[in-house]
């Protein structure tokens, strides 16, 4: 199978044919001792809900697996008591009495099942809510290394996978024991020689049954990593689908996802053939028990040891016996699924953000903008450094721009401001504060921010703009978009404001989308503004409409402005120029047009791009 061909690095998977396209990163493969620390803290999920609904489930598991156990015995007495002797009316109280035995059986299953799922369903829906929510928490750095689609299926797939061990598994596993203790005191007390006959088959069956447990618990591990990289790789083509139809590469992509699919498809075959035998296998087993029972009983109905209902009696127990037995082998490697499913649900749940919060971090008081970068020194990756000691004072109000070629660090440097990552030496002060001492929420919400992807949600237009500020006014909405002229293009959609536009805005074209994210920022009314790359998509005549609007609003802020354009930076009040990291001019247009070194070049450059367009 070609997917399967190369492992450049552990847990990293390449395309076969073109070694380059789609690596994914795997999740590492799981080969831990059994961890009874984790099985605790995965069913510490159920202590909440454990004393309203437990005993209740306790008393109907109880009722339902003494229930069963008796019906043998009235088996026993109705062939030795009633059928041998021929006592017709014995027969029919019997029947009567195991009809009620079944009735109150059925009636403390269906209680039992109802509250089970009610356990199980709570303990998804807190083990999800608690996943999701410290995803939202965790650091860009997270993110950075790690697939989409890996992250969707640990809130998804991985937590559904917990579903059956909640929802049956854990009280089945009770009742099992239970009801196999029940079978063996039966078996014990109404025939010592007998019961212990068959008993001792025991052993025989968890000798074979820890022989597979392994070989089960890798396949399902297995079959955990093979549908993460699937979703990685199904994320990543529905997100790319555009491109993917521009280069028409369609055909290479559904060939890369066959292959996907079949080693998934594999995969699963195997994990669940070693499933299903584990059933056959125990009932060989079982077979050997029944074998014993005749054998050893004939002998002993003969020798009037035991009668012919006592022999019947143990049959239909030795029925009962396995049952749960089988039970066991498939929950145990429910369990382990639910092992491997759970260890990754913690590892992310025990992911400390890369930008954590001090303990005694103080709220960031209302700002007025003065931002100072110390000796700022960043890298990504270790080894690689993105910013060499940036140094830079910025007064309240002042406008600055960051220039430089791609790759500079110029959006790191805005990284930093709104503290996406730390920096590794050096500090950003706002108005003397170091922001790695106050909260990261009283910090972001007075730094607004205008990406160059600007992430347009599912929802209205209004929803969208109101997401700077949920508490805004309709009027305050509508201002915020005629100020940075969004208002008509909104005005002429179908339902205007509440127009819905999907996930990413692809109703909207890029300007659009990028005009509503100028009115979120606008609406937020930060006192640091940072526009990233904010205007490229913007026609001229939109842009020196932003231009106007912008110069009103940006007055009395802190602005930084990522831009390529010179139109954009002209009006700064200061241009920064970076360059592989490290500050190599500063100052204003003129001042850096006189000293015809790196900033000249580039809008000499860009002049001359325009010139030979024309
Ligand atoms: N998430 C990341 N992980 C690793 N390296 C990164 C990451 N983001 C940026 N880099 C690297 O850091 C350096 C600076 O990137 P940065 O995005 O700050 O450049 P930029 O000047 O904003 O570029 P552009 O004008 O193209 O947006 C680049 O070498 C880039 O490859």
């Amino acid at each position: 199978m070609s997917t399967q061909s190369k492992q450049s690095k552990p847990g990293i998977e390449q395309d076969s044919q073109s070694g380059q396209r789609f690596v994914y990163q795997d999740d590492e493969l799981i080969d831990k001792p059994f961890d009874w620390n984790q099985l605790r803290r995965l069913f510490g999920y159920m202590k909440p809900y454990a004393r309203q609904f437990l005993p209740v489930i306790i008393i109907m598991m109880f009722v339902g697996a003494l229930t069963k156990l008796t019906v043998p015995l009235l088996i026993k007495y109705a062939i030795d008591r009633a059928i041998t002797p021929k006592d017709g009316n014995l027969l029919l109280t019997i029947m009567g009495i195991m009809l009620g035995v079944y009735l109150i059986q059925w009636t403390a299953n269906t209680f039992r099942i109802r509250y089970t799922n009610l356990i199980g369903q709570r303990v998804i829906y807190d083990l999800r809510h608690d996943l999701f929510s410290h995803i939202q928490k965790l650091s860009f750095r997270f993110f950075d290394t790690r697939p989409a689609g890996s992250v969707l299926v640990r809130v998804t797939n991985y937590v559904n996978s917990l579903q059956d061990l909640f929802t049956n598994g854990v009280v089945n596993l009770l009742v099992d024991c239970v009801q196999l203790c029940g079978i063996m005191v039966i078996l014990l007390t109404y025939n010592f020689k007998l019961g212990a006959a068959i008993i001792i088959t025991v052993p025989l069956m968890f000798i074979i049954s820890t022989k597979l447990r392994l070989k089960i618990r890798r396949a399902w591990q297995d079959v955990t990593i093979k549908q993460s990289r699937l979703n990685s790789h199904l994320n990543e083509c529905i997100q790319g689908i555009r491109v993917t139809q521009a280069y028409t590469q369609e055909k290479e992509n559904i060939q890369y996802f066959e292959n996907m699919n079949m080693v998934n498809r594999l995969a699963w075959n195997r994990a669940s053939m070693l499933n299903q035998s584990f059933g056959p296998i125990i009932e060989i087993t079982g077979a050997v028990g029944y074998c014993i029972l005749f054998w050893l009983g004939a002998h002993m109905i003969e020798t009037k040891e035991i009668s012919v209902g006592l022999l019947v009696a143990f049959a239909t127990y030795i029925g009962y016996f396995w049952e749960p037995i089988t039970r066991l082998g498939q929950m145990y490697s429910q369990l382990l699924v639910a092992m491997a499913s759970s260890e990754r649900i913690f590892e992310y749940i025990d992911e400390k953000p890369s930008v954590a919060e001090n303990e005694d971090a103080g709220e960031l008081p209302n700002i007025v903008g003065h931002v100072k970068f110390e000796n700022l020194v960043f890298e990504y990756e270790k080894g690689r450094p993105a910013l060499k000691g940036i140094h830079l004072d910025v007064k309240a109000g002042q406008s600055i721009a960051l220039v430089g070629h791609t790759g500079s660090g110029k959006s790191t440097i805005m990284n930093l401001l709104c503290r996406f990552y730390d920096p590794v030496e050096g500090r950003v002060l706002i108005d003397g504060h170091d922001i790695r001492e106050v909260t990261i929420q009283s910090l972001r919400s007075q730094v607004g921010i205008v990406l160059q992807d600007t992430f347009i949600f599912s929802g209205t237009i209004r929803d969208n703009i109101r997401f700077g500020r949920l508490d805004a006014t309709d009027a305050e909405v509508e201002m915020a978009a005629r100020a940075v002229y969004a208002h008509d293009f909104i005005a002429e959609l179908p339902q205007g404001y509440d127009t819905e536009v999907q996930e990413r805005g692809n109703v909207l074209s890029m300007g659009q989308r990028q005009l509503i994210s100028f009115a979120r920022a606008l609406l937020a009314d930060p006192r640091i503004l940072i526009l990233d790359e904010a205007t490229a998509s913007i026609d001229t005549e939109t842009e020196l409409k932003i231009q106007e609007a912008l110069k009103t609003l940006l007055a009395g802020r802190t602005s930084f402005i990522v831009a390529h354009r010179l139109s954009t930076i002209r009006n700064a009040d200061k241009i920064i120029v970076l360059d592989h990291g490290q500050m190599m001019e500063s100052g204003s247009h003129e001042e850096l047009m006189r000293e015809r070194k790196i900033y000249y070049g580039l809008i000499h450059a860009q002049y001359k791009f325009l010139q030979d367009a024309v």
